[in-house]
């Protein structure tokens, strides 16, 4: 479960280039629940997500995992809590170590005493079963160095590392952006799966608006640091891509009315 209750988040205050990227964000995600993350650029999107792995601090406000109030952890201390897989499929894995070493890795991580990169047998050999289930050929590739891999074969290794870390809590940012779509639907099919599996509470943050409706229980958009629209249930299985659309365009329009208010 997460609660963001009231989260600001302002970055470069009393500068010229200071930004509110979060204005009072409060959400409510029960464990299991799979949100989807729309809003124009510059949103807040992305903020809000490194808000909840810890990599920023909000100025105020308060983020529950799990009941733990973890608003003042850092994001080492959230590993064992919080998994993410990234836009660029180069990050959050490590290029220059092999897939079964990344395996390794993520499994041990958020354990303090043992470390993860040991490999026996019976763990290479559940490795390589959990590899051929992505149906990629990766089964044969335990060895080889991740960096080698395609974009597609990354970001499905990332999702089966976050599915092997303890992590309750999966973060996706623009997952499949970087990806062909038939790939981004491949590895939205493992992304549905994993999340249904593990039952991990899941934001995913995405621009395609198709990806927003069709995948998840419940869909929220933010604009200028704010939710402006948060559906689920039957409201949202009625919602078509269009409908979404103008919703953007309202919210837009109104943030303009409000300028021309501020300025007139
Ligand atoms: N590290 C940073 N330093 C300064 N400003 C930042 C930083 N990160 C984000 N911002 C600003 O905060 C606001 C929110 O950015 P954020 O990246 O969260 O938006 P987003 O909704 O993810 O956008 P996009 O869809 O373009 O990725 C923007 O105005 C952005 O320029």
């Amino acid at each position: 479960m997460i609660r963001c209750s009231d989260l600001h988040l302002t970055f470069n205050r009393g500068a010229p280039t200071e930004r509110l990227a979060l204005r009072g964000v409060t959400l409510d995600i029960p464990a299991g629940e799979f949100v989807t993350v729309i809003g124009s650029n510059g949103a807040g999107k992305s903020t809000l997500l490194n808000a909840l792995a810890g990599d920023y601090q909000p100025e105020s406000g308060a983020i529950t995992i799990d009941e733990q109030d973890v608003t003042a952890w850092p994001s080492h201390r959230r590993a064992g809590l919080v998994a993410r897989v990234f836009q660029d499929p180069l990050a959050g894995t490590c290029g220059d170590m092999t897939v079964e070493e990344n395996l390794a890795l993520a499994a041990g991580r958020g354990n303090r005493r043992g470390f993860g990169l040991a490999l026996d047998a019976g763990r290479r050999d559940r490795f390589r079963d959990t590899l051929r289930d992505l149906g990629l050929g990766l089964e044969n590739r335990l060895g080889a160095q991740m960096g080698l891999l395609s974009g597609g074969q990354r970001q499905s290794v990332s999702l089966l590392m976050a599915a092997l870390q303890p992590s309750r809590i999966l973060l996706l940012d623009e997952h499949t952006a970087a990806l062909d779509p038939k790939t981004a639907a491949m590895v939205m099919g493992l992304t549905d799966r994993i999340v249904r599996d593990q039952k991990l509470t899941t934001l995913m943050v995405t621009h395609s608006m198709r990806h927003a409706l069709d995948h998840g229980d419940r869909t929220i958009m933010l604009h200028e640091g704010r939710i402006v629209l948060d559906i689920a249930g039957d409201k949202r299985k009625g919602l078509t891509v269009q409908d979404l659309l103008d919703q953007f365009a309202r919210v837009r329009n109104e943030a303009l009315d409000d300028d021309k208010l501020l300025l007139g």
